[in-house]
């Protein structure tokens, strides 16, 4: 079953130096109790992607187009404050740097309780304070911890700390962008954990990277965004080891591990100017296999096999 459903969505950026096209045309669902991770190289719509979701794309941001689908509402249509109720209740979200999100005067436990006061969950602020206290708890952090402010915690536990809030009231979904890029290995290991354990209890998890190897690790699909365009998706089988379109391979083949390459081997070329995307099939222009056709056509997407679509010229030959 689908929790969310994003049909059709385009979202610019209205910049002086001109519009940029940062997502374009995407649909997909995520499926309730699911991990899917997007993928794709920095600049190509992961976050403005995200961000759309919860109602927070940055301004001079705007969806142009398209509808995000959940519990039967347009989350596109709802105003500020529809779109702040469910923010926090309904789907929670986590950033790549949590000072961001944390306030830096004020004890992380008043900051995790005030969520259950602001959403009416709780009237008193005792009661409140000790469901933090269990909260910390359930992120892997002692209590007393309560009563430390965020400078006095490591990168880790304030990303806990943020997970916490984000998941205070038990949201259905939990979207968190490049959570764990801050951190160091072996830290990022027990975030993943930590949200792997939200996962197991029913929460779907839209998880953002330029990891392909942490996605693949971790999810059960994996979508793969270029220039703003979703160009493939599928589980993570199919994915890895069947991808379809040739950027996925390029991306495939850029981590060491994954098929076993030993030499990592960079996508020659950059990303395009989102202000002025390349006619065709945005790939065109760093595609080893371009022909006529990538030019000047945008490919549709094709479902290939069962739940595994891709957006390329060259699949229709097969
Ligand atoms: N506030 C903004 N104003 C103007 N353009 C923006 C803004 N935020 C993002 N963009 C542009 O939108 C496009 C998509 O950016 P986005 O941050 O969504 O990509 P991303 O895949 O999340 O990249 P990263 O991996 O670096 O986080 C890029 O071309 C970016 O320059
Ligand atoms: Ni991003």
């Amino acid at each position: 079953m689908a929790l969310i459903s994003i049909r059709n969505l385009s979202i610019h950026y209205y910049t002086l130096s001109g519009i940029v096209h940062a997502v374009d045309n995407v649909s997909f669902d995520i499926l309730e109790g699911e991990w899917i991770s997007i993928v794709g190289e920095s600049g190509s719509g992961k976050s403005t992607l995200a961000y759309s979701i919860i109602g927070l794309v940055p301004p001079p941001g705007r969806i142009v187009t398209g509808e995000i689908l959940f519990n039967g509402r347009n989350l596109v249509k709802l105003s500020r404050e529809e779109m702040r109720r469910i923010r926090g209740k309904d789907i929670g979200m986590v950033f790549q740097d949590p000072m961001t999100s944390l306030d830096p005067l004020r004890r992380v436990g008043d900051q995790i309780a005030e969520v259950f006061i602001e959403h009416g969950v709780l009237s008193s602020w005792k009661e409140a304070r000790e469901r933090a206290r269990e909260l910390l708890k359930k992120v892997g952090l002692p209590g007393d911890r309560a009563s430390y402010y965020p400078h006095q915690l490591s990168g880790g536990q304030r990303q806990r700390i943020a997970i916490a809030i984000a998941m205070a009231l038990k949201p259905k979904l939990l979207i968190a962008d490049e959570p764990t890029t801050a951190l160091d290995v072996i830290v990022q290991d027990t975030i993943m954990d930590l949200m792997e354990g939200f996962k197991k209890q029913g929460t779907s998890i839209l998880f953002i990277t330029h990891d392909l190897a942490l996605a693949a690790e971790h999810s059960d699909r994996i979508a793969v965004m270029y220039a703003g365009k979703l160009v493939e998706l599928g589980s993570v089988d199919q994915v890895i080891d069947n991808p379809l379109h040739p950027y996925t391979i390029a991306l495939i083949k850029s981590v060491p591990d994954l098929w076993g390459e030993k030499k990592i081997k960079s996508i020659p070329g950059y990303l395009p100017d989102l202000r002025n995307p390349p006619r065709g099939c945005r790939f065109h222009p760093r595609c080893p296999f371009a022909r006529d056709i990538c030019r000047r056509e945008e490919p549709e997407i094709i479902e290939v096999e069962k739940g595994h679509i891709a957006s390329c010229h060259l699949l229709k030959k097969r």
